[in-house]
């Protein structure tokens, strides 16, 4: 029989009394099943409605409506139940400042009710794994941004929770200490097992580390899927050429040349500059169209000057389903520019 989804949420709503008493629809219709295991991300602008959905599941804030049930229980009608299996890492730090680290991770034992033996276990554990032994008898409030962020992982993770639940962990953080902070977070995956839900607007972060990505706008999942089927299913490459002269009907050129590599209907959109045209085909496995396309191109009269091929971003797939683009949405300006391979000049 197959394993029971560890978080299993339907038709979830939250709505708030926003400024003058308007109602902010927050969370619109949250509905989706995560497997035991997984690493999810929750992708989306500011306000989308990521952390809300967070909270909702790990019981701080109660639904409007809609159900939803964390490790068999009802987030409703078993909140205790619920928060003793579950991790929470919010966006504040949450660690005190004056306690040192050690002291900190400790005490979090005894709210638990860990027992003295099991706490010194685990803390040394948690120090060790998150690297932490340096700084273990220093306050939170005299560390890096990164390494109270790692701190704040240390104290979800003491009660050994199935479920890790991090929202924004990496925001405000440089992108070393990113990397670092990310290379944390698989190797506790790896140790424990856990099952992971986050939530980031670091497009970059959704792409390489989560199996699979929710897009959120507006309250609600509009996409859902693995990334790399994301970008093919719903924004495909961009081949863009740069032509000497007229375009003068090589649409049927380019439609012969994606036929010929076995790929769907490219889109053509063709504009004449001071140069010559400059050309922008839509199209799926560009990689394989380029080579024979110049050829065709070439053959038929055409004089390419330049051509470069665009593999899709997260933020063409959200571009595509939204018309606007992740990264003008107050985005942070180290997330990469499209990755762009076969450029020809
Ligand atoms: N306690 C609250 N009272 C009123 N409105 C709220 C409250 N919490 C959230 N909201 C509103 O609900 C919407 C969703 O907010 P939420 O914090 O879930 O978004 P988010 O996607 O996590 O954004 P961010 O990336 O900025 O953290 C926003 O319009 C926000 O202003």
């Amino acid at each position: 029989m197959a394993t029971p989804p560890i978080i299993s949420a339907r038709h979830l709503r939250k709505h708030f009394r926003g400024p003058g008493g308007a109602r902010v629809e927050a969370v619109r219709d949250l509905t989706m099943d995560i497997a035991e295991g997984s690493l999810t991300a929750f992708l989306g602008p500011n306000g989308a409605g990521k952390s809300t959905s967070l909270r909702l599941l790990t019981t701080l804030l109660e639904p409007s409506g809609g159900t939803a049930t964390v490790c068999g229980f009802d987030v409703v009608t078993q909140p205790a139940q619920v928060r003793a299996r579950l991790g929470y890492i919010g966006q504040k730090n949450g660690a005190g400042l004056y306690q040192r680290v050690r002291d900190e991770l400790t005490s979090q034992g005894a709210l638990y009710g860990l027992g003295r033996a099991k706490t010194r276990r685990r803390v040394d554990e948690l120090i060790e794994a998150l690297d932490l032994g340096e700084v273990a008898d220093r306050k939170t409030m005299q560390l890096s941004g990164g390494q109270k962020r790692r701190v704040d992982i240390a104290l979800g993770l003491v009660p050994a929770p199935r479920l890790l639940f991090l929202d924004e962990p990496s925001t405000g953080l440089d992108p070393q200490s990113r990397a670092h902070l990310w290379e944390h977070i698989l190797d506790l995956r790896r140790r424990y097992g856990m099952t992971l839900l986050l939530t980031t607007h670091y497009l970059d972060e959704a792409d390489q580390f989560a199996e699979r990505v929710m897009v959120v706008d507006q309250g609600r999942i509009i996409a859902d899927d693995t990334a790399p089927r994301l970008k093919a299913d719903l924004a495909g490459d961009r081949i863009t050429l740069t032509l000497a002269g007229p375009w003068d009907g090589a649409d049927a050129v380019v439609r012969r040349a994606a036929a010929r590599a076995g790929v769907g209907e490219p889109e053509i959109e063709a504009n004449p500059t001071t140069e010559g045209t400059r050309v922008v085909v839509r199209l799926d496995s560009g990689d394989r169209v380029l080579p024979g396309l110049i050829t065709a191109l070439h053959a038929a009269g055409h004089r390419v000057l330049a051509a470069e091929l665009a593999r899709p971003t997260l933020d063409d797939v959200f571009l595509g389903l939204t018309g606007r683009s992740l990264r003008e949405e107050g985005q942070d300006s180290d997330v990469p520019t499209p990755e762009t391979a076969g450029a020809i000049r």
